[in-house]
C-alpha cells in the first residue's frame, strides 16, 4: 500500500483528495495535516466523510511526513507551498503540489505573474508540469510534480490538438472561461458571499490573471513558438465546474469533421478526454468526474473555430489530476480510483 499524506486537507481541493484517496485500492491515508483543525477528525470537518475517513488531523512537519508517508500532496495556497516543499523533497518523499508554485519552467515568469519571491527556485528544474495527457513520460520519472490549475487544464487540453496540427493562427487566440465558486477555495472573502455571487456573473483579473502565463507556457511548447493570448476568467453561480470557450482563427478553411479528426487522433487512448462529435458538452456531464469534455464548431463566415471544453475544477482541475499523477509516479494503472462517471444531478 502507498502511504499518502495531505497538507491542507481541510481545504476544498484537499477534502476532494481525501475522498478520492479513501476509496483508492492501493493507498492508505497515513497523515492529514491542518493547522486550524488539528486534533479533530477529518469527518468532523467534512461530515460527508463520516465512516469513510475518520483520520485525526494533525499539525505535521516534514519530519513527521517523512516517517509516515511515501507521497505527500500539498493543497496549500501558493507561496505557502514553496516554503514547505523543499523540506519534503529533501526527505526523499514524492510530492505533488496543487498550487502554482511548481508549474513553471521559468522562475521570472512565476515571480512576475504571482508577485511573490520563490523560496526554492532550484526545484523548478526538477519539477514536472503534471498535465498527464501532455507530460506522461516525464511524470512517471518525477519526484516533484506541479499539478496544473483548473482553468489551465481545461483551456490547454481544449486547444492543444489545433496547435499541434498548425491549424490556427497563434497571435489572436481568445479564451473566455467561467468557474464555479469552489475555485476560490473555502476561505472567506466578500466576493464569495452568497448574496455577492448568486444570480450574477462577473469577470475578474481581466488581462492579468496568473493562469494566462501557465496556459501560454504549455501552448507555446506544443506550437513550437511563443504564444501570447487573451484569457478572461469569470465567476458564475455554480458550486463547481470550469466552462471554457476558446476562439481561434483557422489558417485555412477546415471542416468541422477535419478538426474533430485532429482531436480524436491527438487524444486516442486518452481515457479521461471525451470528444463530442454531434453535440457540445456542458458542466453537468463532468461534475464529480475526472473527465475533460470537448466539442467544437466552425464559424465558416469568420473562418474561426470555437471550442468548448469542460472539467470539474476540483477533480480533473485539482484532486483527480493529482491522483492521476500519483498513479503514474507509482506505476499504477493511470485510472485507478478515478474510473467512475460523475453525478448528473
Ligand atoms: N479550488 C480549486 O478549484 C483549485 C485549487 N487549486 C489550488 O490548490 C490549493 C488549495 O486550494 P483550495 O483547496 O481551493 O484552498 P482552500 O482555501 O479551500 O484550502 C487551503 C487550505 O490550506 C491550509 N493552509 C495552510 N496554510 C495556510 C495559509 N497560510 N493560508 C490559508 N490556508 C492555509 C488551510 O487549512 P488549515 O487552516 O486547516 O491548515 C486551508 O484549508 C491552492 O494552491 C489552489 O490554488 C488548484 C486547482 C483548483
Ligand atoms: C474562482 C477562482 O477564484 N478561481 C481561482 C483559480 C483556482 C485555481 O485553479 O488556481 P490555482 O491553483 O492556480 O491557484 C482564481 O481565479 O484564482
Amino acid at each position: 500500500m502507498i502511504r499518502a499524506g495531505v497538507l491542507g486537507a481541510t481545504g476544498y481541493a484537499g477534502a476532494e483528495l481525501v475522498r478520492l484517496l479513501a476509496s483508492h485500492k492501493d493507498t492508505e491515508i497515513a497523515m492529514l495535516a491542518s493547522k486550524t483543525y488539528a486534533g479533530q477528525k477529518m469527518s468532523e470537518v467534512y461530515p460527508s466523510l463520516r465512516g469513510v475517513c475518520d483520520v485525526v488531523l494533525e499539525e505535521a512537519d516534514a519530519e513527521t511526513a517523512a516517517q509516515k508517508c511515501d507521497v505527500v500532496f500539498t493543497a496549500l495556497p501558493h507561496g505557502v507551498s514553496n516554503e514547505v516543499i523543499s523540506a519534503l523533497y529533501e526527505k526523499g518523499l514524492k510530492v505533488i503540489d496543487l498550487s502554482g508554485d511548481f508549474r513553471y519552467n521559468d522562475i521570472e515568469t512565476y515571480e512576475k505573474w504571482y508577485q511573490v519571491k520563490h523560496s526554492c527556485p532550484e526545484l523548478l528544474k526538477v519539477s514536472v508540469y503534471g498535465l498527464c495527457e501532455l507530460h506522461r513520460e516525464e511524470i512517471k520519472k518525477a519526484r516533484l510534480v506541479g499539478n496544473p490549475g483548473c482553468y489551465t487544464t481545461c483551456s490547454i487540453l481544449g486547444l492543444a490538438p489545433l496547435l499541434k496540427n498548425n491549424a490556427i493562427e497563434t497571435k489572436n487566440i481568445i479564451i473566455d472561461a467561467k468557474s464555479g465558486v469552489s475555485g476560490a477555495g473555502r476561505g472567506l472573502g466578500q466576493a464569495y458571499h452568497f448574496c455577492e455571487c448568486t444570480e450574477t456573473m462577473k469577470a475578474y483579473k481581466v488581462a492579468t490573471h496568473r493562469h494566462t502565463s501557465e496556459i501560454e507556457q504549455e501552448l507555446s511548447l506544443i506550437a513550437g513558438e511563443e504564444i501570447t493570448l487573451s484569457f478572461t476568467p469569470h465567476l458564475v453561480p455554480m458550486k463547481r465546474g470550469i466552462f471554457a470557450t476558446e476562439y481561434a482563427n483557422l489558417k485555412k478553411p477546415y471542416t468541422k469533421e477535419e478538426l474533430l479528426k485532429m482531436y480524436h487522433d491527438f487524444y486516442q487512448n486518452e481515457k479521461f478526454v471525451r470528444i463530442y462529435d454531434n453535440a457540445l458538452p456542458e458542466n453537468n456531464h463532468v461534475t464529480g468526474s475526472n473527465f475533460v469534455d470537448i466539442g467544437l464548431t466552425v464559424d465558416e463566415r469568420l473562418g474561426r473555430v470555437i471550442v468548448i471544453s469542460n472539467i470539474d475544477n476540483l477533480i480533473k482541475g485539482a484532486a483527480g489530476q493529482a491522483v492521476q499523477n500519483m498513479n503514474l509516479m507509482f506505476g499504477l494503472p493511470e485510472d485507478e480510483g478515478l474510473c467512475g462517471a460523475g453525478y448528473y444531478l
